[in-house]
């Protein structure tokens, strides 16, 4: 769709710019021996009522038609964009003032509003772009508002206040960039509204005026004669309805590109090749039978600009069912993405390929719509922002009630007080109260509870919950943990968290995936965290050491691990932490190491695990101490 609207858009662009000098002077020039030609081989749409080519006349008329509508759109987007984006950094009486004038304006007819302007100017080319002009700018102010309401509650823009800076840059360099995007996708599909509202208005006969001419002007010409010469309309008619849906197909095709992309430039799939797969392995360890989800060789790539993007690289793991398990690793070490990539929420444009992944009997790489139902009440995600994964125009009650409704097909009144009893059990007090409150009027660490209730509402085996606790504080964190303990204790639901923060996996978790570079590098008892030296990975070890402790020398710098992970694009062949690793060999730079059962227990992927207890100091040769 998107090569044909930029094709088809780019013919109008040369017609209009080269039909007026090649024909401008023949396709206005009257010809009497010529009259009401019908079509043949030198005229081939026929001839009008004084013997001029009518389809010259269409092509010539290109230019007019196109800089009309795009005049007049820009002009309704320029003004709506000030008259709705504006106030957002002039204050609150401001936004209300204009926010009363947009629903004024909006509730005028958009007729009415062209056949006032006629009356007040006179027809004429001019008068109707002003017209078309006033009746876009309301439907526009109105799109700026609703977008620049969001970026007026936003952070930054309260730190640029806080900072001084002056309004008109804070218009021009905050407002107006985060909301460019759906604003240009709007006014390239609206040219081709425009196109057909102006023509409209030159068909009525107060638009364009003789001797000018747009395509609306020619259409009204040939319906003098519609009975005598049908083809003359035919010309002017299809140039209508081509651009019109032209340009609603490049707004759309615009639309969809700026969705998948995130607005970035990346490669196209043809110049990135293949999306990567993930190696076979010598040894894909079964999962056990009864495992509630397996999970081998899962890698996720994104289309990045110089090439793929690969987070994560050949993960296997498995969970038992009721089992709790915590993923933990640098930030950028795929975590989120490969739960993410599980739950069947992978961004717009990831491949995702896995050797095996199961939950349940499902197999979620056969991705029909029977499996993807079933994710839908049998996982329960927990977001890490409460605030941007509760609908804000939504009362918390109703978000909840959405999964009995649209799963258990209930009534409104019994998902109603489903969704009340399940913010009772998370202990939110006054829950019917607080089920008819919008998001922003919880607290975060409400919103968070609200989050695990709404996580619990289908009943699900298993929990993803990403950073759950990460932006509430240290006593909100330990009754969230407890609550989502609980929750699993209950209902023997599986769950798995990830965390940056070690000291929240040991209070939840049975097991931790500790992940380095997109893989998992140690599979390990959540106990061992607490004895560096019993850990058999170094970036394991290092990691867990570099944790303060109440012994830990406070007048002395904390442990760091030294290097960087390597970047996301790079192949390297060899363990990711070779470069880090002060127990690295010839082997670690060139062999990937595979997961190998350890003594401890668990599993480890490394060609030197530590199997005996190592003096601190050497695990952690080279940090900064
Ligand atoms: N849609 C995307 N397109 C391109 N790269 C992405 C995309 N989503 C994530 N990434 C990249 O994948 C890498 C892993 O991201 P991920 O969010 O999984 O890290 P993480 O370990 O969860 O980090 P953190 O703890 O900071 O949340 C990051 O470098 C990130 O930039």
């Amino acid at each position: 769709m998107a090569i044909l609207s930029l094709a088809f858009t780019l013919l109008f662009i040369v017609v209009a710019i080269v039909a007026p000098i090649l024909w401008g002077e023949q396709a206005t020039v009257a010809n009497p021996s010529a009259i009401l030609t019908p079509p043949g081989p030198g005229h081939p749409l026929g001839t009008d009522a004084l013997g001029r080519d009518i389809l010259l006349r269409t092509l010539v008329a290109t230019r007019l038609s196109l800089v009309m509508a795009l005049v007049a759109t820009v002009m309704g987007a320029v003004v709506g964009l000030l008259i709705g984006a504006l106030p957002t950094v002039l204050g609150p009486r401001a936004q209300r003032l204009f926010s009363s004038v947009i629903n004024t304006w909006l509730a005028f007819p958009v007729l009415l509003v062209a056949m006032l302007t006629v009356i007040l100017l006179g027809a004429g080319s001019n008068t109707a772009v002003i017209a078309l002009a006033l009746t876009m700018t309301p439907s526009f102010a109105r799109l700026a508002q609703t977008l620049s309401s969001r970026v007026g509650g936003s952070e930054y823009l309260a730190a640029a206040r806080m900072l001084g800076v002056s309004r008109s840059r804070q218009f021009t360099k905050y407002v107006l960039p985060n909301i460019a995007e759906p604003v240009i996708v709007n006014v390239t599909i609206s040219i081709g509204g425009g196109l057909l509202a102006l023509s409209s208005l030159s068909f009525l006969g107060v638009g364009v005026q003789p001797p000018e001419y747009d395509w609306g002007r020619l259409l009204s010409e040939a319906f003098a004669q519609v009975y005598t010469a049908p083809a003359a309309a035919v010309g002017p008619g299809v140039a209508v309805v081509l651009a019109g849906i032209t340009f609603g197909m490049l707004g759309e095709a615009l639309a969809g590109h700026l969705r998948t992309q995130g607005g970035g430039k990346v490669l196209s799939r043809r110049k990135l090749g293949a999306a990567p797969t993930a190696p076979v392995p010598a040894t894909d360890v079964p999962a056990a039978p009864t495992a509630l989800l397996e999970v081998t060789g899962l890698s996720v790539a994104f289309p990045g600009p110089h090439g793929w993007i690969r987070p994560v690289h050949d993960v296997t793991f498995s969970i038992a069912p009721g089992e709790i398990v915590g993923v933990v690793g640098e930030s950028g070490s795929g975590k989120s993405v490969t739960m993410m990539a599980v739950a069947q929420l992978a961004d717009a444009g990831a491949a995702v390929t896995a050797r095996t992944l199961r939950f349940g009997h499902d197999d979620l790489l056969a991705s029909s719509s029977e499996s993807r139902r079933t994710l839908g009440t049998k996982i329960g995600v927990i977001f890490q922002d409460s605030l941007t994964a509760l609908n804000p125009a939504m009362r918390v009650g109703s978000q909840l009630a959405e999964v009995p409704r649209v799963h258990g097909k209930a009534s409104r009144a019994s998902a109603h007080r489903s969704a009340v009893a399940a913010l009772d059990a998370v202990r939110i007090p006054e829950p019917e109260r607080r089920a008819n409150q919008f998001p922003h009027e919880f607290s975060g660490g409400m919103r968070q509870r609200a989050l695990i209730a709404m996580a619990q509402m289908g009943k699900p085996s298993l929990i993803i919950a990403d950073e759950p606790t990460t932006a509430l504080d240290v006593t909100v964190q330990q009754r969230v943990l407890a609550l989502l303990r609980r929750e699993c204790e209950e209902t023997g639901a599986a769950a798995i968290v990830v965390s940056h923060d070690i000291a929240v996996l040991a209070e939840l978790c049975q097991r931790v995936l500790v992940m380095y570079a997109g893989r998992i590098v140690e599979d390990v008892d959540v106990r061992l965290l607490a004895t560096p030296e019993l850990l058999a990975h170094p970036y394991t070890r290092a990691l867990a050491a570099s944790l303060p402790d109440l012994d830990t020398d406070r007048t002395r710098p904390l442990a760091t691990i030294p290097g960087e992970p390597p970047a996301l694009t790079e192949q390297l062949p060899g363990c990711a932490f070779a470069a880090r690793c002060p127990f690295a060999t010839d082997l670690c730079r060139t062999e990937t190491p595979i997961a190998q059962d350890h003594q401890h227990g668990g599993r480890v992927a490394c060609w030197h695990p530590q199997d005996s207890p190592l003096d601190r100091q050497r695990t952690l040769e080279g940090a900064v101490l």
